[in-house]
């Protein structure tokens, strides 16, 4: 196995020092370190973070590997600096059951480039009526302990309710896509001025608003575990922020999309801009910053959701909800969280790996840069700017709502267990010889 030496790199954006990666593991840290067979990387001007961790990502495989396989999916993640993806369970067939999981996350291994944790599914069939076997996919060799109808609400009360009750015994979390059917029927984008003037049916605030202070509420009552998926407005902050004060235990994420985009795009009817939850105001953007400063929100997921061109290539109202974004996500984080000055990398390694471990139960990943932790790392140059061509990435997909638009930060290098899944920008098929 290869042995690499990081020269100069600087942990969380701290002082520059050398990091050797050997066997699998951190194998030292210090000055002027030395090792005669390894591959030396000029780390200068370079962060060293945890490898990230994703705790939403649609790697579409079974079922639409027209837009995106394992094999691909998790190529975008290591190209992205993800070290871990939990692959939420909205497939074909749905993952409700321990034989499907268990596909996923073999084929994951398979694939070798991000460690996969499959996301089960809340409802069988994603139904909403009755609970997939939560216990079998636990005790699965997926050992899942996320759960999540992602793309549908659980909306019926006693439903979720049973849920949380049920994964108590395993530690898991039920991930809400917080959404209230009813208020949101043929709603196509932010419920608001724009959409007034679009003339497009409006999804309004209070239909996200309206579940996430219902389940904090169910949450506390059962004393159970809550994770709101991509929280998308200042009500929803606030909502949270309440919850978090009263004790509940909540934890909540927002979508590298929601923290830059606004309803403003959709004037384009340009379908890449089309997303559920929608893209909302300016308001709400700067609310969802602050809350992600402060610790209000938790984590930072990209929800990445990739679609084929002929469900995107078509108009609005007919075009699938969702974006993709492992390639992007630390790039946006980087530009409106760093490069503004309200986080320090040492927060977006918090964000983006060590919180998002924590609460999917996943032990191997969001680790410390510390001797004799597993090498999962990810190298990253903060000082470029690089325009975003969706044709380049390693998504199948180009549904990317950052098309020719020019993003800060750039992944360098990303270790799984020590091996190099993307080195000097390019991603790797077996530990190669590039340095930077
Ligand atoms: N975010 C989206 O707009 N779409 C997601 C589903 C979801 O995350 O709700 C998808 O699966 O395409
Ligand atoms: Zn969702
Ligand atoms: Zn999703």
């Amino acid at each position: 196995m290869t042995t690499y030496l990081l020269r100069e790199v600087s942990p969380l954006g701290e002082e520059p020092t050398d990091v050797l990666l050997s066997g699998g593991v951190i194998a030292a840290i210090g000055e002027d370190l030395e090792a005669d067979d390894a591959i030396v990387v000029d780390g200068r001007g370079l962060v060293l973070l945890p490898g990230l961790v994703d705790l939403h990502t649609h790697l579409r495989e079974p079922g639409r590997e027209d837009a995106e396989t394992i094999a691909s999916g998790t190529r975008a993640a290591a190209m992205g600096g993800f070290t871990a993806v939990h692959a939420m369970a909205n497939t074909t067939p749905t993952q409700d059951t321990a034989g499907v999981v268990e596909q996923v996350w073999r084929l994951g291994k398979q694939a070798g480039w991000a460690d996969v944790y499959p996301v089960g599914a809340v409802t069988v069939g994603l139904e909403g009526d009755r609970l997939a076997e939560l216990g079998a996919m636990a005790e699965s060799a997926a050992r899942v302990r996320v759960f999540s109808d992602d793309g549908k609400c659980v909306h019926d009360p006693v439903v979720m309710r049973r849920a949380l009750e049920y994964v108590k015994a395993f530690d898991g979390v039920i991930a809400q896509h917080a959404q209230e059917p009813r208020l949101t029927e043929g709603a196509q984008m932010h419920e608001g001025v724009v959409s007034a003037e679009l003339g497009l049916a409006g999804w309004p605030a209070v239909a996200e608003e309206a579940i996430i202070a219902r389940d904090v509420l169910l949450a506390e009552h059962v004393g159970s575990r809550l994770h709101v998926c991509h929280l998308s407005t200042a009500g929803s902050v606030e909502i949270v922020r309440w919850a978090k004060s009263r004790g509940i235990d909540v934890t909540a994420e927002v979508t590298p999309h929601h923290l830059i985009l606004t309803d403003e795009l959709a004037r384009g009817y340009d379908p890449r801009f089309k997303v559920n939850p929608p893209l909302r105001t300016q308001r709400d953007v700067e609310a969802v910053r602050a809350g992600l400063a402060d610790g209000t929100i938790d984590i930072v997921a990209t929800d990445h959701a990739p679609h084929p061109r002929e469900d995107k290539d078509c108009e609005w109202a007919a075009a699938a909800f969702g974006m993709t974004g492992l390639e992007t996500a630390l790039s946006v984080v980087q530009e409106t969280m760093v490069d503004t000055g309200r986080m320090t990398w040492a927060d977006v390694a918090r964000v983006l790996s060590t919180a998002p471990a924590r609460i999917g139960r996943v032990e191997e990943h969001g680790r410390p840069i510390a001797v004799g932790e597993p090498a999962n790392l990810t190298l990253v140059d903060p000082d470029v700017r690089r325009v975003i061509t969706p044709e380049e990435q390693a998504t199948k997909s180009v549904n990317s709502p950052f098309r020719g638009r020019e993003l800060s930060g750039c992944v360098v290098a990303t270790f799984l267990r020590g091996r190099a899944t993307v080195l000097g920008g390019q991603s790797c098929d077996e530990d190669v010889v590039v340095t930077r």
